[in-house]
């Protein structure tokens, strides 16, 4: 897509704020920087992220999304994730309910493991269309490689910040081990009427998001109303997701979101949107480090229900039984989106069906 001819967001619609971490900043280790990365990730866990040197490999998956969607059905439903809680591969329109009442998401996918990408040019977990193929090399394999290393420089500032031994994240999130991480392009057309993602929180550890167009919202604790969050050139979004929430105890917030229809002028345009998710090795068993960090032992000991931390379950069961319930052609009825939710289920369950 030609990013001079978007229409801009409306300005005279509600936005939430969030605030601007300097990705260079933190990486070097400036402590006020930090402080910020802190206050977003313990508050709203959403934030923008500026000076990730990632979007000139962003804008080449775009491309890259553009050319996959534009292959015949038949061809990219060669490559479809199926019905058994695998996300790798392409998703079609329609294919996952975004509500308890089974209504239909609008958005395609085409995701590629992290496995795949570090493997090329051997397989590692599945096979893509002839257009992931033609660019692993100049644009995937190097798109990937850079957000995996955003997120393990956050990773690592998370797990100072928590009072986990050195290197304690980076072990459930090893590059050799087989995971959920992957990179996600959705494709939508202008639809007014549906959502596009139904409300969720991530699934995994930490989201790093480039959006062009707008359609995202948050729903922010203690509001009334889902508000809109606004793409801003050269910044990404970046959240933190379940795994996360649950490996501090709920000190790092998972938070809610969903996609609609780009409001204004945007909303008359197809949508494509790039995410690259961190999740923990499939092995790595979902509970709150409370043996690893005083800090966290106390937040789940104050916490109001401190099991929910206390998951019992590998990340690849979160993982498969998250994506599952979703597929409408598993669906049974309202407690199949039910058995699709996160750690939002608990508190937050009164807004999925608005
Ligand atoms: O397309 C977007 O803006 C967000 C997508 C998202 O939330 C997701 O894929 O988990
Ligand atoms: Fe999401």
């Amino acid at each position: 897509m030609d990013t001079a001819s978007i229409p801009p967001f409306p300005d005279d619609i509600p936005t939430h704020p969030l605030l601007v971490v300097d990705y260079e900043r933190v990486k070097v280790g400036d402590p006020e920087e930090i402080e910020l990365l802190w206050t977003a990730a313990t508050k709203l866990g959403f934030w923008y992220l500026k000076n990730h040197g990632v979007d000139e490999e962003a804008s080449g998956m775009f491309d890259m999304a553009a050319e996959t969607m534009a292959l015949p059905m038949e061809e990219k439903m060669k490559y479809e994730q199926g019905d058994d809680g695998m996300s790798f591969g392409y998703k079609a329109a329609g294919a996952n309910a975004v509500d308890a009442s089974g209504m239909k998401d609008t958005a395609q996918f085409i995701n590629i493991a992290k496995d795949d990408a570090v493997a090329w040019p051997a397989q590692a977990r599945r096979a893509y269309p002839s257009t992931v193929n033609a660019r692993m090399d100049s644009t995937i394999v190097p798109f990937i490689e850079k957000s995996l290393a955003v997120n393990n420089t956050l990773l690592e500032v998370f797990n100072d910040r928590l009072g986990l031994p050195k290197g304690t994240l980076l072990q459930k999130h090893l590059r050799e081990e087989y995971s959920g991480s992957e990179s996600r392009c959705t494709f939508s057309p202008p639809i007014m009427e549906r959502q596009v993602i139904g409300a969720h929180t991530d699934f995994g550890s930490l989201s790093f998001l480039h959006n062009r167009l707008g359609g995202l919202q948050v729903f922010v604790p203690g509001a009334e109303t889902w508000q809109y969050v606004k793409p801003i050139p050269g910044h990404a979004f970046c959240n933190l997701g379940d795994a996360m929430a649950i490996f501090s105890g709920g000190i790092l917030r998972s938070n809610l979101h969903r996609v609609v229809n780009p409001p204004g002028a945007q909303g008359a345009l197809y949508r494509f949107s790039l995410v690259y998710f961190t999740r923990p090795g499939n092995s790595v068993v979902l509970r709150a480090l409370t043996e690893e960090s005083p800090m966290i032992a106390q937040a789940v000991a104050n916490a109001p229900d401190p099991t929910k931390y206390n998951t019992g379950v590998t990340s690849y069961d979160w993982f498969t039984r998250r994506i599952k319930n979703q597929r409408i052609k598993n669906r049974k009825g309202p407690e199949t989106w039910m058995a699709s939710r996160g750690t939002e289920h608990t508190e937050l369950t009164k807004v999925e069906t608005s």
